[in-house]
Parts: C-alpha cells; sequence; structure tokens
C-alpha cells in the first residue's frame, strides 16, 4: 500500500500542495482541467499503481477554486462533504434539469450526480484543519460567470460552499477503483458575474500550501 494520490488541475496547485507536504510517501500529481481528463488521468493512476502491486490508500482531488460568497470567501479552505456534476444534466424552457430527474438509474451515471468523501478521509481532514469550511463541492464544466446563474445554483445547491472543474470526475475514477476520496480547495475568487482580475490566485495557492499540511 502506498500512500495518498493527490490530483490537482494544473501545476502551480501542484507546487502549492507539494510546498506543504510533510508526509513523503503522497503523490501529487496535475491531471488536467475539467472533468473528463481529470477522470481519465485519475483512473489510468490508479490502475497503474494496483497493477504494481502499490495501490493508494487515497485520492485527494485538490486545488483553488471558486466560492460562494458569505459561504467561502477567497482565502478560505473548503473541504468537500460531496462532490456534484452541477451542471450535467438538461435544459428546459422552465430551466435546468439535473440529469438524476431524468429518469437514469445512479449506475449510468458513475453512481449518481453526487458523490460523498470518504468518511474517515474527511474526518482526517476535518480534525486537521479545524477553520475549513465543510459543505457540497460543485464540478462544473463552464466556470459560473454572471449573477443570473449563481443564483440559480445557490438554489439548486443550497448546501453549496464552491465550485471547481475536477472534484466528480476524480470521484467517479475513485469510486470505480474502490479508493477512498475526497475533495480539498482554496478559494481563489467569489462566483459571480466574470471579473478575472479579481482572482486571487496567490493567496488560494499559499492557503493550498498551508492546507497541505494536512495531508498525511
Ligand atoms: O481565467 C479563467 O476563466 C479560468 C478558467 C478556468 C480555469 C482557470 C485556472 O487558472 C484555474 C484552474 C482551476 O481552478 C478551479 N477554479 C477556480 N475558480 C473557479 C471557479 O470560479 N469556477 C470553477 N472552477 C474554478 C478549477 O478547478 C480549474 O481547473 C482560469
Amino acid at each position: 500500500m502506498t500512500g495518498l494520490l493527490v490530483v490537482t488541475a494544473v501545476p502551480a496547485e501542484a507546487e502549492a500542495v507539494r510546498a506543504g507536504l510533510t508526509d513523503a510517501s503522497t503523490t501529487v500529481l496535475p491531471v488536467g482541467v475539467g472533468p473528463a481528463v481529470a477522470a481519465a488521468t485519475t483512473a489510468r493512476l490508479l490502475v497503474l499503481a494496483e497493477a504494481a502491486g502499490r495501490p493508494y490508500r487515497g485520492v485527494v482531488s485538490a486545488g483553488v477554486a471558486g466560492g460562494f460568497a458569505g459561504r467561502a470567501d477567497v482565502g478560505a479552505t473548503v473541504l468537500g462533504a460531496v462532490s456534484v456534476a452541477a451542471d450535467l444534466g438538461a435544459e428546459s424552457p422552465a430551466g435546468f434539469l439535473p440529469v438524476d430527474e431524468l429518469g437514469m438509474p445512479p449506475e449510468w451515471l458513475g453512481g449518481g450526480i453526487a458523490l460523498a468523501a470518504d468518511p474517515g478521509l474527511l474526518a482526517a481532514l476535518r480534525a486537521a484543519l479545524p477553520t475549513a469550511t465543510v459543505g457540497a463541492v460543485l464540478t462544473v464544466s463552464t466556470v459560473t460567470g454572471s449573477a443570473a446563474s449563481t443564483d440559480a445554483l445557490r438554489r439548486r445547491h443550497p448546501d453549496a460552499v464552491a465550485e471547481a472543474m475536477e472534484g466528480y470526475g476524480v470521484a467517479v475514477a475513485a469510486a470505480q477503483a474502490g479508493v477512498p476520496f475526497v475533495e480539498l480547495r482554496t478559494v481563489s475568487n467569489p462566483i459571480g458575474p466574470r471579473d478575472r482580475d479579481a482572482w486571487r490566485m496567490g493567496e488560494a495557492l499559499a492557503a493550498l500550501t498551508t492546507a497541505a499540511a494536512a495531508l498525511t
């Protein structure tokens, strides 16, 4: 059994995590932006480790995120109690219909559109990061960028604290490999009308380095 596998979207996030690690058995790799490439790459890493007789004991989807104002502000650390495929569904004249309301069984959806964190991993991270905000982390393929879509997401997911682009994909890969999963994020920007200049990537990456010390 090897250590944890921590997957990030981009190399800067991976470097921030590595800078804070205290556990040499943890592997940190960037696996790409968005749920598809994150899921495929994580699945390949898990299969290779298993085939080599060195399975990972857990997978962490880590990186920066948008935070819902008042729930997780810039610089906050967030733990995903559940990772949700928030834009998987259908549009209708009455609004967005989540895919699980289209009559599809959970097994067609990799176990459902909301995949819970492993209770043991989540509890360990909560204990190590007592000020972290715990709640649903949404996975989107398109960064939310208007007040209307932010309000719609808040209404559909009253328990959501943040959004990012990989967690649900990584969670599906972990579930299919039977490996415990959790999502760890630090907030770089508020979710809302697009203002790229307001993103505080440096602050979020520094918070990620601090949080990474909990990944033992
Ligand atoms: O400039 C942009 O609009 C932009 C779009 C996508 C990604 C980036 C990045 O440089 C960060 C990569 C990573 O960050 C996560 N992230 C951060 N904030 C948000 C957000 O408000 N909504 C969704 N995802 C966010 C995400 O996991 C990206 O892969 C820049």
